[in-house]
């Protein structure tokens, strides 16, 4: 019977593949720092974040989207009647725009490919189409993250923890560079493509380019570890740290589970990025807590006032990246850094003691004042130094000065 919709590729695929997400994954729950109490969650009603109940068990809580991939992502191999048409309609659409977040989380017809026996259908429509590159690359890593997961389960990441060096104080040395001089710190940005630029730098060696920002000034360094899109990795992250490199490292990655927290700190992490167009804000609250407990520094990022709105009401924020470019349609604008620091929620912002990163599109030394004089203490930096020939040196044109410890004291 040929599909109703859509076309049919007729991938053998028998017997069908085991249901990828087990539920409960009760280790022994013995994870370096979680002695100290689990932090709890609420329950979750409606979005593609956390929708566990209140629970106790880490391995349980730091897995939290198990239930809701099992709602969302896959239960159309089990639960449905072997119609793709009528194993969409079984969805209801309930995670798209909740919680303040921008995108759905989850594709909220089910995902677009379907298997009928032996015959894979691929049936596309609005619900498992994303609307914008943000929202296809969150999907990605939903299923990334649930593989990578399957692989490595919680309990499995005990020794690398243990093993891991001990996490650098990332506030502590962007606070240390300001004090010293008198301009935004840097994180410099090791990244070798984007989904809107393409590759940026062909010839890509992570460690040489990492030790030349050190060289040069940067107070942290940004590692993209997002494969996919970026063409970063886990190995860079880890070869960087291995190399003896002293400033602290933010992991580059778009985290929607807490077990991708736990699998950056193994990695060498001393800092992660959470973005308020992806998270809830019960998950930024609980993502902060593991942070804490495994010593890791948070970004928290925001493009406009409504995700500034939010995340300034959550407590123990201590870094805000303003990203002038907007992950949806990439356009970049400096002034947005500007527009989200006028009036009261720059006072706020000063009251907090929050650090604010000004991120994306800094070129010039003009653009570094700019920033600067808006209210940012910190920038991020990636594609105006990675393109010129020497990265490193590339700092000095940035902000019109030599800022190393050589030059700027
Ligand atoms: O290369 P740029 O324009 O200097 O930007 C760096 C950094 O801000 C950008 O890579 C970035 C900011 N937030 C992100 C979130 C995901 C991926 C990438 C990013």
């Amino acid at each position: 019977m040929p599909p109703p919709h859509g076309a049919l590729h007729g991938r053998r695929r028998w017997p069908p593949e085991p249901r990828a997400y087990p539920l409960h994954q009760r280790g022994d729950g013995q994870i370096p720092g979680l002695d100290m109490g689990s932090p709890r969650i609420p329950s979750c009603e409606v979005s593609g974040g956390c929708r566990g109940v209140v629970q106790d068990s880490v391995d349980e809580v730091a897995t939290s989207s198990h239930a809701a991939e099992a709602n969302a992502g896959g239960t159309t191999e089990q639960e449905g009647n072997g119609s793709p048409v009528a194993a969409a309609a079984a969805y209801s659409p309930v995670v798209a725009g909740v919680d303040g977040i921008r995108i759905r989380r989850r594709p909220v017809t089910g995902p677009a490919v379907h298997y009928v026996g032996p015959f894979q259908f691929r049936l596309e429509n609005e619900g498992n189409t994303p609307r914008n590159i943000l929202e296809k690359i969150i999907w990605n890593k939903d299923v990334e993250v649930s593989q990578m997961k399957e692989r490595r389960p919680l309990y499995m990441l005990k020794g690398p923890l243990e093993a891991a060096p001990p996490a650098r104080d990332f506030v502590g040395a962007l606070k240390a560079s300001y004090d010293r001089t008198g301009l935004p710190a840097l994180i410099a940005e090791v990244k070798k493509a984007s989904p809107s630029r393409g590759v940026i730098r062909e010839n890509f060696d992570p460690v040489q380019i990492a030790q030349a920002y050190e060289k040069n000034g940067a107070a942290c360094l940004s590692v993209l570890t997002d494969e996919k899109y970026f063409q970063g990795s886990f190995y860079n992250l880890e070869a960087i740290r291995n190399a003896g490199v002293q400033c602290p490292l933010l992991c580059k990655e778009f985290i929607i589970d807490a077990w991708q927290l736990y699998y950056a700190r193994s990695k060498g992490a001393d800092a992660v990025l959470l973005i308020a167009a992806v998270l809830p804000d019960r998950d930024i609250k609980y993502m902060l807590k593991i942070c804490k407990i495994l010593g890791m520094a948070a970004l928290v990022e925001v493009h406009d006032e409504r995700e500034m709105d939010r995340v300034l009401g959550i407590d123990g924020v201590q870094l805000i990246g303003i990203n002038n470019r907007n992950l949806e349609t990439f356009e970049v604008d400096i002034t947005n850094t500007k527009k989200l620091l006028e009036g009261e929620r720059g006072q706020v912002i000063a009251q907090k003691d929050v650090i604010v990163v000004g991120e994306s599109a800094l070129f010039t030394p003009d653009d570094i004042s700019f920033v600067q004089n808006a209210g940012v203490k910190a920038v991020l930096v990636g594609e105006s130094l990675i393109k010129q020939e020497d990265p490193g040196k590339a700092i000095a044109g940035l902000f019109g000065k030599d800022i190393s410890h050589a030059g700027a004291t």
